[in-house]
């Protein structure tokens, strides 16, 4: 029997400047992060006398349900630092594609300590405390807002609201590795130096939005595409849209985004691109922004 239930959104890297390096290997960030509709999904069931994990959901074969799921680990960690003996049975629907640049594992994660949370009565700031260990990406994904994230992800400053925009995801079926994409960055060239993007106290729209990030950029881009040159081709697509006001990779790839003026827009741009993603079995999700 179910009893709780919570939606893990894909996190957009919206921009994502690497500003320095720390002296443990990783690499200092000044990114955008927002949240699509597209989710997996967690769900508590019964007691039982050990964490287990069922995982179902279109890209759910891709993984494993041991100790290795970031489910788990979430659920873990939480259950040693609130000193709970009370173990349950965890399904994970996995709708997102895994190793995308979209977060999903650490939006599990945070989905799994939100849940536990809930029933352990544990507050947002310790939440996101357990989450720090977990992953870079894990805190910001505890509250799925518009966020600004500095240091290694755990300088965590709200962003204004997301506009009544869209957004097209595509996934081209290419895992990457976020280490490997981290190692080329420096390999070709490293720090690119550039002002700090500035912040307005809200977006009106999306061109509005739109108008900001045309000052900022990915900087794992270059060094994905260099990895899996099929990043190009959809960036390519994605730019030939009718109303598509900007194309970008999330994260360390290979998913890429296009923004629209409406959650309409992009559906219509989904429809228009569903023959080539068919053909090339690219996974598609095209619709508003998590708001929150
Ligand atoms: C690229 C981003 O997706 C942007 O949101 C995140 O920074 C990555 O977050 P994540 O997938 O949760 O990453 P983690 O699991 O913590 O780190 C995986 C590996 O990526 C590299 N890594 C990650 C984050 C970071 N700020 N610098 C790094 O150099 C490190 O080699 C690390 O061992
Ligand atoms: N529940 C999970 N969902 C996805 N990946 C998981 C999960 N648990 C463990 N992993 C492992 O974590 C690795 C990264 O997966 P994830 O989907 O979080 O990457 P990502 O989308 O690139 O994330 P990010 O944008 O944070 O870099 C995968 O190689 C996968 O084996």
């Amino acid at each position: 029997m179910i009893f709780l239930q919570d939606t893990a959104h894909a996190k957009i890297n919206l921009y994502l400047h690497v500003t320095g390096r720390r002296p443990d290997g990783y690499h200092l960030l000044d990114s955008l992060a927002v949240f699509a509709g597209a989710a997996d999904e967690v769900r508590i069931a019964e007691k039982s006398d050990r964490f287990s994990l069922s995982i179902e959901g279109r890209f759910g074969a891709g993984l494993e349900a041991d100790d290795s799921n970031l489910v788990l680990r979430a659920a873990r960690a939480l259950q040693a630092h609130a000193g709970k003996n009370a173990p349950h049975h965890l399904t994970l629907e996995k709708n997102l594609p895994v190793a995308s640049g979209i977060g999903g594992g650490s939006a599990d994660a945070a989905c799994t300590l939100r849940l536990l949370g809930q029933l352990w009565n544990i507050d947002e700031a310790e939440l996101i405390a357990i989450a720090e260990p977990l992953g870079a990406d894990v805190p910001v994904c505890v509250q799925q807002k518009p966020t600004r994230m500095e240091g290694i992800g755990e300088i965590l400053t709200q962003a204004p609201a997301m506009p009544n925009g869209g957004i097209l995801l595509i996934n081209p079926g290419v895992a990457v590795s976020t280490p490997d994409i981290f190692r080329s960055f420096a390999n070709m060239g490293g720090i690119i130096e550039r002002p700090a993007p500035i912040f307005s106290s809200e977006w009106t729209s999306m061109r509005d939005l739109v108008e900001m990030l045309s000052y900022t950029a990915n900087d794992l881009q270059a060094p994905a595409i260099r990895h899996a040159p099929i990043i190009g081709t959809v960036l390519s697509s994605l730019e030939a849209q009718e109303d598509c006001l900007m194309v970008r990779m999330s994260g360390s790839g290979a998913t890429c985004f296009g923004l629209f003026p409406t959650p309409e827009a992009a559906r219509k741009a989904e429809i228009e691109l569903s023959k080539e993603a068919a053909h090339r079995e690219w996974w598609t999700w095209a619709g508003p922004f998590l708001q929150n």
